[in-house]
């Protein structure tokens, strides 16, 4: 697990190191710069003439460091600076004396397309504005120069907590930022301006306060390789069962990439109820499910649902299920009569958003897995209001429906209720955007909620925590599938056996 800074937890990080544990901050930045020339030396920078552009505050500070650093290895490199010196922090004022003194030349009207790399030291976690002036203008000359940009913190101009472009923002090939990524380098569009993100340690001494809000953070492989270790004692009984309430009489393809999914993401056993309709194709394309089957105005079959609903260990629904009378039927009895978690998907969704009493009544944990549009419904927003602000629509929606809430984008976020604690998912691509994707999703979704079910008490994670876990699966799948062949031939199909390579 990585956790994930704000801007102002991110100082408050600094000021502890330099204040409380005695690390001068002129050592904090030379340990950041350095952390930059390091990556400037790694061969695939062309670092024939560097220019290091250089805003007023400590951002500034760290690009005349790497400037003067740079020189002494013998790099032509070069600082335009930017401000009025009268209004420079110290820690800028001290590294420009630094630099004068090494003999770093500072240019005054540079034409940034003669250098080779351009350093961008203009503003950092203190961006606290749009760009105007001068700014926006070198700001817009580094974005014509067409020359490779190392951002260092993050991209000038990017809202650091929020990815905002703040009128204008530099676009760089790579971005160091230092001791923790900010969210404002994983959601988009500020993700799409950072190019890689390299998060260095420079030996800050946080404690940010772990109860401090909003809390970030991030999943990685090792969270995941945790969560899946099967215990050589276990059955298909004790791994987890999945009941999948999905596909209409349309839709049966839905049911059959859910289950599915719950089967390839470690679940013992998989039992599906859907329209009397998929019967066959069901069977045929997936001959490892049990199933019960519904008929559209007929009598719900209740005593066979309850037995379903006792036997699992979490709960799907939603997945093409569609907005029916029966369906609407069938979800309003699963809803009352589930103790065990339940994952709301697609059509799910839809009836909840016509109808939120839907959930009143509601004795299991819930996992809501929206993509915009259905978040849009349930918020009663607009999609723009909610791509806006992805962290805090995902915890408007887990506050309102009293669920963890997985907010489906090109970035997602998962959202505990009752606290504001957001997982920013960083894996997948344009790849899981796909027929089907959603599906696979709340399938794994499913089998991680069924296995965290079976876990010991002091071995389960949060539910918000395995939600995130699902999807950080769910995107590494996808990469796995793209890496065969490419982002645009992927189908939902290839990210489940994706599954299997992550
Ligand atoms: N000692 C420290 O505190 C360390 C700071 N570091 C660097 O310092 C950065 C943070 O430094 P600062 O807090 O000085 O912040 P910045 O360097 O990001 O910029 C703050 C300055 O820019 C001005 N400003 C903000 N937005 C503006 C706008 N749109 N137009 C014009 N002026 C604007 C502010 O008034 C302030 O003077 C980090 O991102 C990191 O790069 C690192 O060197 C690590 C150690
Ligand atoms: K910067």
């Amino acid at each position: 697990m990585k956790r994930i800074l704000t801007a102002a937890q991110m100082k408050q990080a600094d000021r502890n190191t330099i204040e409380t544990m005695g690390v001068p901050s002129l050592v904090l930045m030379e340990r950041a710069a350095l952390s930059c020339v390091e990556e400037l030396q790694n061969g695939t920078w062309d670092t024939g003439k560097v220019l290091a552009v250089c805003g007023p505050g400590n951002n500034g500070g760290d690009g005349a460091a790497i400037a003067r650093i740079l020189k002494t290895k013998g790099v032509d490199a070069e600082l335009f600076c930017l401000g009025n010196p009268e209004k420079y922090s110290e820690g800028m004022r001290a590294q420009k004396k630094i630099a004068e003194n090494y003999g770093v030349r500072e240019v005054k009207n540079p034409d940034f397309r003669e250098y080779t790399v351009i350093i961008d030291a203009i503003f950092g976690i203190g961006v606290s504005r749009p760009l105007a002036g001068e700014y926006r203008r070198a700001v817009e000359a580094i974005c014509a120069s067409g020359v490779p940009v190392l951002a260092v913190d993050i991209p000038s101009g990017i809202h650091t907590d929020t990815g905002e472009v703040l009128d204008a923002a530099v676009k760089a090939r790579a971005t160091v930022t230092f001791a923790c990524a900010k969210p404002g380098l994983l959601f988009d569009p500020g993700k799409r301006y950072a190019g890689e993100v390299l998060v260095r340690d420079i030996g800050i001494g946080f404690d940010a306060g772990e109860e401090e809000t909003p809390w970030y953070g991030s999943v990685e492989k090792e969270d995941l390789d945790r969560f899946l270790t099967r215990t050589p004692m276990g059955n298909k009984g004790t791994f987890g069962k999945v009941l999948v309430l999905a596909g209409s009489g349309a839709m049966c393809g839905a049911a059959v990439l859910c289950a599915r999914a719950v089967l390839a993401s470690g679940a013992g056993m998989v039992k599906v109820v859907t329209e009397e309709r998929n019967r066959t194709p069901l069977f045929c394309a997936l001959p490892e499910a049990m199933a019960d089957f519904w008929k559209e105005d007929e009598p719900l079959p209740e005593e066979a649902l309850l037995q379903d609903l006792a036997w699992a260990d979490a709960v799907v629904a939603g997945p093409g299920l569609s907005k029916s009378r029966t369906a609407k039927e069938l979800l309003v009895f699963t809803v009352q009569h589930t103790e065990v978690p339940l994952v709301l998907d697609a059509d799910a969704l839809n009836l909840i958003a016509e109808d939120a009493e839907i959930l009143s009544g509601c004795r299991a944990e819930k996992i809501l897995t929206p993509h915009v549009g259905e978040l849009a419904r349930l918020l009663h927003m607009t999609i723009a209001e909610c791509q806006r602000d992805p962290a805090g629509s995902a915890g408007r929606a887990a506050e309102k429906y009293q669920a963890c809430c997985v907010r489906k984008d090109s970035v997602t976020v998962t959202a505990e209720e009752g606290r504001e604690q957001y997982y920013i998912n960083t894996s997948g691509s344009s790849a899981l955007a796909t027929a089907g994707s959603g599906d696979v999703l709340a399938g794994i979704t499913g089998a991680f909620a069924a296995k965290r079910q079976c876990e010991k008490n002091e071995k389960k994670i949060s539910l918000a925590k395995t939600a995130a876990l699902a999807a950080y699966a769910h995107g590494k799948a996808g990469e796995a599938a793209e890496e065969k062949s490419s982002a645009s031939y992927v189908t939902a199909s290839e990210i489940i056996r994706g599954l299997q390579s992550i």
